[in-house]
């Protein structure tokens, strides 16, 4: 069932966090690099600690990877959309130098996912007034990155105003396909509302970036339970790489076939690198991946 349209990367995040930079912070860009063609996938996406294009192109160029993308965070609500376009042209500048295809954007505004809140239970929610002001903006960043040849993808997050799949209906429904992409991540969708299918089976045709994130259950119900924040969970192992959790990749990868996804899929699993050994992981990821969606074997995962 392989699909060669299909480019498989994984994030830099089980490496090292830019929202915890003490954790990893040994496994530098070469480190990484290294690791990422060890492990057989094509690309990556753009961390914090990467550096300007001209040193990151050659370090790439010689291990013949690519950087997919970079998350951006943008407060389109906060600081209002000519401070957010603005922010978000100079680092739509630093994809189309490194020759990156998306940006992937996430709407910080009272986001907690990077606070000591209760991330099953804290979210926050926008009013009538700040969900308008967000589809203009994103609207707005949509034409910025199309500007630079490059494509929005939308990512619904854990801790934001837009998490559940009712919150990304209402953006989806707002806001212009032509603008505004979806990013589908299988981790914060499980974990938000309990389903990871409903969003694809949706918005199939507005997908244009995914992230393969797993889901150890236990762990996760054991946070839940306990009230933990975003960072306390994934450091305690709520999330790992696809076919170390109980997401059964194999319905993902087929509904994408089936829907003529040929965008990137990018492993991405925030745990902690002192216990989750990052090439381990990645080695891990790359041969469910081999075994049970490239070879179409069958994974007997829990859901
Ligand atoms: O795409 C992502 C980027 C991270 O910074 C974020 O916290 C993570 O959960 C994620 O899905
Ligand atoms: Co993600």
């Amino acid at each position: 069932m392989a699909n060669r349209k299909i480019r498989w990367g994984i994030a830099p995040i089980g490496w090292r966090n830019d929202d915890i930079p003490e954790i990893g912070a040994e496994n530098t860009l070469s480190h990484l690099l290294g690791d990422i063609v060890v492990a057989r996938f094509e690309g990556t996406e753009a961390g914090g600690f990467f550096p300007e294009p001209q040193i990151l192109n050659k370090e790439l160029q010689l291990r013949n990877l690519k950087v997919a993308g970079k998350w951006f965070s943008s407060y389109i609500i906060r600081d209002g959309i000519a401070s957010a376009a603005q922010a978000f042209d100079t680092h739509c500048q630093f994809l189309q130098a490194i020759g990156a295809e998306m940006a992937i954007v996430s709407e910080q505004t009272y986001s907690i996912q990077g606070l000591e809140a209760n991330i099953f239970r804290d979210k926050p929610t926008f009013s009538k007034e700040e969900w308008k002001c967000l589809y203009e903006g994103l609207e707005e960043l949509g034409a910025i990155a199309h500007s630079y040849g490059l494509t929005l993808a939308f990512h619904p997050h854990l801790g934001t105003g837009v998490q559940t799949k009712a919150e990304v209906d209402q953006l989806m429904a707002h806001t212009d396909p032509s603008l505004v992409s979806l990013l589908y991540d299988t981790g914060h969708a499980y974990v938000s509302d309990g389903a990871f299918l409903p969003l694809l089976d949706d918005y199939m045709d507005r997908i244009k970036h995914v992230h393969f994130k797993d889901v150890r259950s236990e762990v996760t119900d054991a946070c839940r339970r306990d009230g933990l924040s975003f960072q306390q969970a994934f450091l305690k192992g709520m999330f790992t790489v696809p076919g170390d959790g109980c997401i059964d990749f194999t319905k993902v990868y087929r509904r994408l076939i089936r829907g003529g996804y040929d965008g990137w899929i990018v492993v991405e699993a925030e745990q902690d690198p002192n216990i989750a050994h990052p090439l381990e992981y990645a080695l891990k990821a790359r041969r469910y991946i081999d075994s049970y969606l490239l070879a179409g074997g069958e994974k007997q995962a829990t859901i």
